[in-house]
């Protein structure tokens, strides 16, 4: 393979934003994409994927390449030539790469890939909370999926099209996708393509949502015509499918905390052609009061860890913390608390996170149906998705009932 240095350059320029900047990956790539309008698709995938590869791998690169943080211009070069020789390819003779050792690093890397933290590059605290939590044979196996590139996955939008059809205009423009029976509404893309840019997405005949996401909302069992509150809308991913199934008829409440991502929910909503979505923030308790046992169904998509979207994230390994673990479960169990009062009797509601652990999963659910305000529901179901078995994002989901 032959190396561009100012690829490389603008790889380094992207971990140091990230790793000595704290810029989230996907705004620094963003960022470095736009410095160079000559760079073509090939070009930009290769800034893209090289810099995600050494955030992905950064605790086993930078053992390897013997530096520590804050990286130095120089150590961040040295991480990536440890990425070039441990992708199988001959080191540049560029001033950056003279006497690269590349024996060592071959050698340093069979040692040190014998050790989960570092050859999945987790912190310490990680490694041994998903051992703790989902035993060490799974963890492995789960960490390592979660290391691997997610596929780019499409939701024909059946308000405007069906998959068969989305599919076919795809391959129109070149862009080949594949199914999934398990996914009925999903095409994976055989090869990454810039689909925002198509004028099927403007005209909003699909979303880009990860399978595994794609199965939450169908878990709700909503009907057209019924009333859904979608609590924890965000920027409206399961709002938009849950309009879909109810083919836009009924009414969805979709409500957040950030009225950000609510006008960003309503853009998109009608980018759709979303019609029976309504937006409420959630700035009182009062909001959820008016609600009390009105809801057919209600989907709680509940903020968490997002380990189980690591793949798509993978600097988040650096920004999680315990702390904010802890506290993140102390909101879920308040939300199920708080949120659950809307479901009328015989409603039902889902519980789900993008998350692998069950502490945030079938133990919040557990503790939930043991609480008072629990009693009156009853678990009907519950899914985990994993991305060393599925092939997807990682999520869990709970359908509970209430009772009469
Ligand atoms: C997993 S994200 C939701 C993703 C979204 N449902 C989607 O499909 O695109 C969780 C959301 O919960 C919101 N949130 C956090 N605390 C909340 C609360 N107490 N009530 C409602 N929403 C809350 C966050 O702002 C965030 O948007």
């Amino acid at each position: 393979m032959r190396f561009h240095h100012n690829l490389l350059q603008a790889t380094v320029d992207a971990l140091h934003n990230i790793f000595n900047d704290g810029k989230y990956a996907d705004q620094a790539i963003q960022r470095i994409l736009k410095r160079d309008t000559r760079w073509g698709s090939r070009d930009r995938g290769f800034i893209a994927e090289t810099t995600y590869d050494i955030v992905r791998y950064k605790r086993l690169y930078a053992a390897i390449a013997n530096v520590k943080e804050p990286f130095k211009p120089a150590d961040l070069w040295r991480m990536t030539a440890v990425w070039i020789v441990l992708k199988g390819h001959d080191v540049p003779a560029w001033e950056e790469y003279y006497n690269t050792p590349v024996r060592r690093i071959k050698g340093k890397f069979d040692e040190l890939s014998a050790i989960t933290k570092y050859r999945e590059s987790i912190p310490d605290w990680m490694d041994e909370m998903g051992k703790e939590e989902l035993g060490e044979e799974l963890w492995n196996k789960e960490i390592s999926a979660l290391n691997q590139q997610a596929d780019v996955v499409l939701r024909a939008n059946t308000l405007q099209t069906d998959v068969k059809t989305l599919q076919e205009k795809l391959l129109a423009l070149e862009i080949a996708t594949t199914t999934d029976e398990r996914f009925p509404d999903a095409l994976i893309l055989k090869e990454r393509a810039n689909v925002f840019q198509t004028e099927l997405f403007q005209n909003g005949l699909f979303e880009v949502q990860d399978a595994g996401s794609q199965t939450i909302a169908p878990f709700a069992q909503v009907e057209p015509g019924m009333r859904v509150m979608d609590s924890c809308a965000g920027a409206g991913g399961k709002s938009l499918h849950l309009a879909a199934l109810m083919e836009n008829k009924g009414q969805i409440i979709s409500t957040d905390i950030y009225n950000g991502k609510l006008n960003e929910l309503k853009r998109r909503a009608r980018r759709a052609g979303a019609h029976n979505i309504e937006t409420r923030l959630i700035d009182s308790t009062k909001v959820i009061k008016k609600l009390d046992g009105k809801m057919d169904r209600l989907v709680i998509d509940a903020p968490c860890s997002g380990l189980g979207v690591l793949r798509r994230n993978p600097d988040a390994k650096w920004k999680l913390e315990p702390e904010f673990l802890d506290n993140i479960r102390k909101t879920q169990q308040e939300i199920l608390q708080s949120y659950s009062r809307v479901v009328k009797p015989e409603g039902m509601m889902v519980y789900a996170t993008c998350s692998i652990l069950p502490s945030e999963n079938d133990k919040q659910v557990e503790t939930f149906l043991n609480s008072e305000s629990g009693a009156d529901f009853e678990l009907l179901d519950s899914q985990s998705l994993m991305a060393h078995k599925d092939g997807f994002d990682g999520f869990y989901m709970a359908l509970m009932k209430k009772k009469k």
